[in-house]
């Protein structure tokens, strides 16, 4: 038996198309969602996922405003950019790609975000309000998880033990606190974890999260365990592949998430969902 496929690219088609619509009823009264798109210098994987993030916004009919600068920028710079989009009516949700240069320190530029724009999730009173349950932008990696597993009817977890390997602000972390908001039992594993396949194959969620290919093999999955591939690694022949090793995994799983294809579209989808939750909450208060 071989592992069902959460298809990420169709979910996030599904819900970019619900966005389309709240975009399209904000746009009828005068009030178009806007997304700001900041990039600083040339990494070539940030001009791929900063191009998808803007092309996702023409089609749902979200207003884009992609920024790019030079590598040399300065710090105060970009916080004086941040602080003219924090001000702009215009523009509801700010994203800075990340990393930035060395020279810039991303926890000052993350900080400088207004929180009622930071449809990243990343600022620390975003943070904190899904530390305590209270409202704001959710992590939009690890919200995409969490919609790939109501999508397979995994909406509570009650009884369930979920593993997350990787323990970053922008990923594991969050990932383990939404899993816990959501009843699951969490381990979270990191580099210093001593025996990553014991933890792993107790689990019946896993969510890898690690930034290294084969980090989870076959050997270390419980039978028809569900498995959410974070990670984006090339291979030897330059391919595009996640965290897991998916042809091993899939033998054993019962669901599992392609790279590419899963996790990366559900980000890109929630960040449109958090822009339009922002844009809404603005008209409303307007
Ligand atoms: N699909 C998407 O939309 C997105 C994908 N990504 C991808 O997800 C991956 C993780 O990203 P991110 O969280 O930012 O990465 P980080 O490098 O910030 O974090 C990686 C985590 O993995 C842990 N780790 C490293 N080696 C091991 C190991 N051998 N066993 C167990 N844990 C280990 C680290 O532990 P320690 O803390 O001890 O160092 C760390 O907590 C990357 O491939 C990234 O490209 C990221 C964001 C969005
Ligand atoms: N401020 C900030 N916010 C982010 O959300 C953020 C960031 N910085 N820095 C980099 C990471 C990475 N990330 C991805 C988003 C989409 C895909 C994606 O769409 N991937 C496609 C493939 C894309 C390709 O072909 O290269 C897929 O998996 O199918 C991947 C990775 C967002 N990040």
């Amino acid at each position: 038996m071989t592992a069902q496929l959460i298809d990420g690219l169709a979910l996030s088609k599904q819900l970019r198309g619900e966005a389309a619509a709240r975009a399209a009823a904000l746009t009828a009264q005068g009030k178009q969602p806007g997304l700001a798109v900041v990039l600083v210098g040339d990494n070539p994987a940030s001009q791929v996922y900063v191009r998808n993030k803007v092309k996702a916004c023409e089609e749902a009919g979200i207003h884009s405003r992609l920024e790019k600068y030079d590598a040399s920028m300065t710090e105060a710079e970009l916080l004086a950019r941040v602080d003219a989009l924090n001000n702009d009516p215009t523009i509801h949700g700010i994203l800075v790609q990340l990393p930035l240069p060395r020279h810039i320190d991303d926890h000052k530029v993350i900080e400088s975000i207004s929180p009622a724009k930071d449809v990243d999730g990343f600022h620390i009173a975003s943070a904190g309000a899904l530390v305590v349950g209270e409202p704001g932008f959710k992590a939009c990696t690890p919200y995409g998880c969490m919609k790939m597993l109501e999508s397979i009817g995994m909406k509570d977890l009650r009884a369930k033990h979920a593993v997350v390997i990787g323990r970053s602000n922008i990923v594991g972390k969050p990932m383990a606190l939404m899993l816990l908001a959501a009843n699951a039992t969490v381990t979270v594993c990191h580099s210093g974890t001593a025996d990553l396949g014991a933890m792993t194959r107790q689990a019946d969620v896993i969510v890898a999260a690690v930034g290294k290919r084969n980090v989870l093999t076959a050997d270390m999955v419980k039978p028809g365990a569900v498995v959410i591939d974070v990670g984006m690694n090339r291979n030897d022949e330059g391919k595009l592949c996640g965290d897991v090793d998916f042809d091993g995994v899939r033998q054993v799983a019962g669901w599992i998430t392609p790279v590419p294809g899963g996790v990366g579209p559900m980000t890109i989808a929630m960040l449109l969902v958090n822009t339009l939750e922002s844009a809404e909450r603005a008209a409303t208060s307007a």
